[in-house]
């Protein structure tokens, strides 16, 4: 059982994999990110206290007094009463995670009672949480062994995490430890594989994942979790998770929202302008919506403009808004070809909480949490359905808020038709704005 333990820690990106207390040393430096690494310390560290503001506290208290009245829907409390360590649980409700989500409240009884899950829910649902209780509920930090792995595909997800007993791991640098014997997985308890879709999608991932699927251990004797908020042809997926033994055979395909793919409370605008008038249009839209912080995402580098030496268009946009922008919100960029320690510079800068403009590209579109974004634009669209709905759900992820959270994509007349295809994949509806630009 979970105890207040910190060690045990291992982070491995795929560039530059650590040892153990360089790993350590490294996650330790930077905290309290959000997601994995907020989340356990929040759980696993006693002189930790985390509170809530206290209008969030009262209306996390009445939303579940109501639903105890109403339909006696579980706590999250009781659902994870004599699967989740006692500490683990007081600071749950500590930092106010009283109500669960509709994903904790279908995956996590389903987990507890020890079925291989693939967790299929919307950007922003708490689907990290459910895996992350059924982590705490498997190791013994005074086991001096790897009990649980989680496989993200980018460093940025890796530098979110802060766990015991737990790695947090690309699969890049993951193979490596494997191959090198660094790391052993004999005592594995729990494999999560995270953004799972978009690791299978990955030629250069792919065998490595099915060797650690079924060489590096064996799913008889772990429990095994793929999570995602969009895989396609999801019984074809449970049907290979079974005939490929990456999952038991009786593994449950977890669907919450099955009609909504994207949260409800997301907005979508969309913007025609000429290619040169994007930067003015851009600056119009944050003047006017006064984002509390944003996003903006830029279509990455071609090869072909990388050879001819052009800057890539997120300088360009950078260089913009850092000249014309007046707001008070801190311009910063993260992009794949920044070195490592400015990636992570940006990221802490980021955390800071004074409110940020994130210009980057589609590198952040997956699985970081960074609550406090409510704005979301598409400078450039991105290139599938797939990659929009990710992209937009670097925003609403506040379980249970009622506030309103924006995407806006700014296109050219002839994009109309990929955006009408993205709505009619998503099923959402993008509203025109108008918008007058000076100069
Ligand atoms: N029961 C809960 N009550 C309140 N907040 C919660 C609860 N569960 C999760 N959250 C918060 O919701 C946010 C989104 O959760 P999480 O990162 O787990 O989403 P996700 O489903 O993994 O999203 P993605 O598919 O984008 O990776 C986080 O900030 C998390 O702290």
């Amino acid at each position: 059982m979970a105890s207040n333990s910190a060690s045990q820690i291992l982070a491995t990106t795929k560039t530059a994999p650590y040892s153990k207390p360089m790993a350590s040393r490294f996650l330790q430096s930077r905290r309290p990110y959000l997601n994995l690494c907020c989340l356990s310390q929040k759980f696993s560290n006693d002189n930790a206290l985390f509170c809530l503001p206290n209008s969030k506290s009262f209306l996390l208290a009445k939303e579940l007094e109501e639903r105890n009245s109403n339909n006696h829907s579980p706590t999250l409390r009781e659902i994870c009463l004599d699967h989740v360590p006692g500490n683990v649980l007081r600071r749950l409700e500590e930092v106010g995670y009283l109500v669960p989500t509709d994903v904790q409240k279908e995956a996590l009884p389903v987990l507890f009672s020890g079925n291989d899950c693939i967790l299929h829910a919307q950007t922003g649902s708490g689907k990290t949480l459910t895996y992350l209780l059924l982590i705490y509920s498997q190791i013994n930090p005074k086991k001096s062994a790897v009990q649980a792995l989680i496989v993200v595909p980018t460093r940025e997800l890796v530098m979110q995490a802060e766990p015991p007993a737990i790695v947090v791991a690309t699969i890049g640098s993951l193979s490596q430890l494997l191959e090198k014997q660094i790391l052993k997985l004999d005592y594995l308890r729990v494999l999560v594989v995270d953004e799972v879709d978009f690791l299978f999608k990955s030629s250069k991932q792919v065998s490595s994942l099915r060797k650690l699927l079924t060489s590096y251990s064996s799913c008889n004797n772990r429990q095994t979790v793929f999570a995602s908020a969009s895989i396609l042809q999801h019984r074809r997926f449970r049907h290979d998770c079974i005939q490929q033994k990456w999952t038991k055979g009786d593994v449950v395909h977890v669907h919450v929202n099955r009609i909504m793919p994207m949260p409800a409370c997301l907005y979508h605008r969309f913007v025609i302008c000429g290619r040169k008038a994007k930067h003015q249009v851009l600056l119009s839209l944050l003047q006017s919506d006064l984002p509390e912080s944003g996003i903006i995402f830029v279509g990455e580098q071609s090869e072909k403009s990388k050879k001819s030496g052009q800057a890539p268009s997120t300088t360009a946009v950078i260089d913009f808004l850092r000249a014309s922008y007046e707001g008070s919100l801190d311009i910063l960029l993260l992009e794949e070809d920044m070195n490592f320690n400015s990636r992570a510079a940006s990221l802490t800068d980021v955390r800071k909480g004074d409110g940020y403009l994130l210009v980057s590209t589609d590198i952040v579109a997956r699985g970081i949490d960074l609550p406090e974004t409510t704005h979301i634009y598409n400078f450039d669209l991105p290139k599938t359905a797939i990659d929009y709905l990710h992209r937009a759900g670097r925003t609403c992820r506040k379980p249970f808020s009622d506030k309103k959270y924006y995407v806006t994509n700014i296109i050219l007349s002839e994009e109309r038709f990929v955006l009408q295809r993205f709505e009619n994949e998503l099923m959402f509806h993008c509203e025109e704005l108008t918008i007058e630009t000076q100069g």
